[in-house]
């Protein structure tokens, strides 16, 4: 059970028109949306009239092998949840921004703006960017080696959390009278010199209504949990099954501990993708017309992209060839490992593990009455292998509205979600209490930019 909490969490991963990889070309969607900010805003009055916590954007700095087919990520995730924002009061606001490249003053600033924008509603999904086609697009050859991605990640975050701590709580003065805008003696350098950035600082924005944006994280490799035990609040993860997923729930929790924080304090959840209707035959014949339509070369050159062996030629209805082991995967470890598994263990047919990964590319997919669906999360919820989960809709707009008609009530009905949002922030959202501020008075990390005020 969820420490602290008999409710569990509900994010919205969205993604275009749908996760499932051939979503656009289905009857049930309309593909021109996905260049219209008008459907991602109607996703997020969807997600709030489902009293979820929040709603996700993933992205990643390069066209991928996607070209033909790259209905994903087209707009920036803080651009585009800045116009969410506006369209929306109450549900979270999580964007991905990667630390394998750009600088954290400049991303700071950026989810400060959201998280005031939106009345401290940001979160940050904290990516260390494996591919090799977005490193050549800064100036780096080849992917960046696992372990220096984490150290970068780790500084970068560092920097990003004193820089949104260089301002005091009660900083902002807004005085007409006197002329004071803020307290100088109460806005702070950081004085940042590290392996990597120089930072002095402070930022140039006050604090958010929440204190600052929640830390989210995804990666499930060993460098990967590490990370999250020490860092995050949240945590994304493709978990296939039942007991996969409650060893990765013990093995972050201990990490959490570790690192002297709460189990609580951090939130795990794992992603599931529902097919939900009236019937479980209908559920099933309703993912298998969106499988029937996958591509198979965009499929390979995906699945080519995820193992870092180029199957392209490969046939299609023999099994996996033998693939490197995972020391010498620089890439994303954890899918590596996921979708290798799969293929070892159930010695599929290259044709059969991409039907499997086109409803999610390695997430759990399920197709269920919405009965089903909400008695899966109560058995992962109950049995201690998540605090929450990560709903990726296969289709948009339809398979969230299904989920938030059809399957919230029923979880409401039990009692395991929120019936209404009795919080104004993110962090709120997830339970995590309001954040201290490292700079208490007179204990700064850096020195005041200026004398106290008269
Ligand atoms: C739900 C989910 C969303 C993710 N979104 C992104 C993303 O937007 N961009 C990205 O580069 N990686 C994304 N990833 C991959 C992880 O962030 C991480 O980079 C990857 O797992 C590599 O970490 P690892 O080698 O420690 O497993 C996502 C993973 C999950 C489970």
């Amino acid at each position: 059970m969820s420490q602290g909490s008999q409710h569990f969490h509900l994010n919205a991963f969205l993604m275009g028109v749908g996760h499932h990889e051939a979503a656009w070309r289905h009857p049930r969607t309309e593909a021109h949306r996905v260049l219209d900010v008008k459907h991602f805003q109607e996703l997020g009055r969807i997600a709030e009239r489902g009293k979820l916590d929040s709603v996700f954007f993933a992205d990643t700095l390069a066209i991928g092998p996607r070209l033909e087919h790259n209905t994903q990520a087209i707009f920036e995730p803080v651009t585009l949840l800045s116009a969410i924002a506006v369209a929306t009061e109450h549900v979270g606001l999580i964007a991905t921004a990667s630390t394998s490249y750009g600088d954290p003053y400049s991303l700071a600033r950026k989810f400060t703006s959201l998280d005031h924008i939106s009345g401290g509603r940001a979160g940050w999904n904290i990516v260390t960017s494996a591919g090799a086609d977005e490193a050549a697009n800064f100036g780096v050859d080849g992917i960046p080696a696992h372990s220096g991605r984490y150290e970068r990640a780790a500084e970068f975050v560092d920097v990003a959390l004193a820089l949104w701590d260089s301002w005091e709580d009660d900083a902002v003065v807004l005085d007409p009278d006197t002329g004071l805008f803020a307290d100088p003696a109460k806005v702070h350098t950081i004085d940042h010199d590290g392996p990597r950035f120089q930072v002095k600082g402070p930022l140039n924005s006050p604090r958010s209504a929440q204190g600052r944006p929640l830390l989210v994280q995804a990666g499930s490799s060993e460098s990967g949990k590490e990370f999250a035990a020490r860092h995050a609040e949240a945590v994304f993860t493709a978990q296939r099954t039942l007991a996969q997923g409650q060893e990765f729930y013990r093995d972050l929790k201990a990490g959490v501990v570790k690192y002297g924080r709460n189990a609580g304090d951090l939130k795990v959840l794992p992603g599931i993708v529902p097919f939900i209707a009236d019937t479980q035959e209908e559920a099933e014949a309703l993912e298998r017309s969106f499988t029937d339509l996958i591509s198979p070369a965009y499929s390979l050159r995906q699945l080519s992209t995820m193992l870092g062996v180029d199957l392209t030629e490969h046939s299609l209805d023999a099994p996996l060839p033998p693939l490197p082991p995972l020391n010498e995967i620089q890439g994303n470890k954890s899918r590596y490992q996921l979708v290798k598994d799969l293929a070892e263990d159930g010695s599929l047919t290259v044709r059969q593990l991409i039907g499997l990964l086109g409803g999610g590319r390695g997430h759990r997919t399920f197709a269920g009455t919405p009965e089903q669906v909400a008695d899966e999360l109560q058995i992962w919820f109950e049995q201690g292998a998540a605090d929450g989960f990560n709903i990726m809709p296969p289709y948009l707009p339809g398979g969230l509205d299904d989920f938030v008609d059809q399957v919230v009530p029923i979880l409401q009905d039990r009692g395991l979600f929120r019936t209404e949002y009795t919080s104004t922030t993110l962090r709120g959202h997830y339970g995590l209490g309001e954040v201290g501020n490292r700079f208490a008075p007179g204990d700064a990390l850096g020195g005041a930019i200026g004398e106290a005020s008269a």
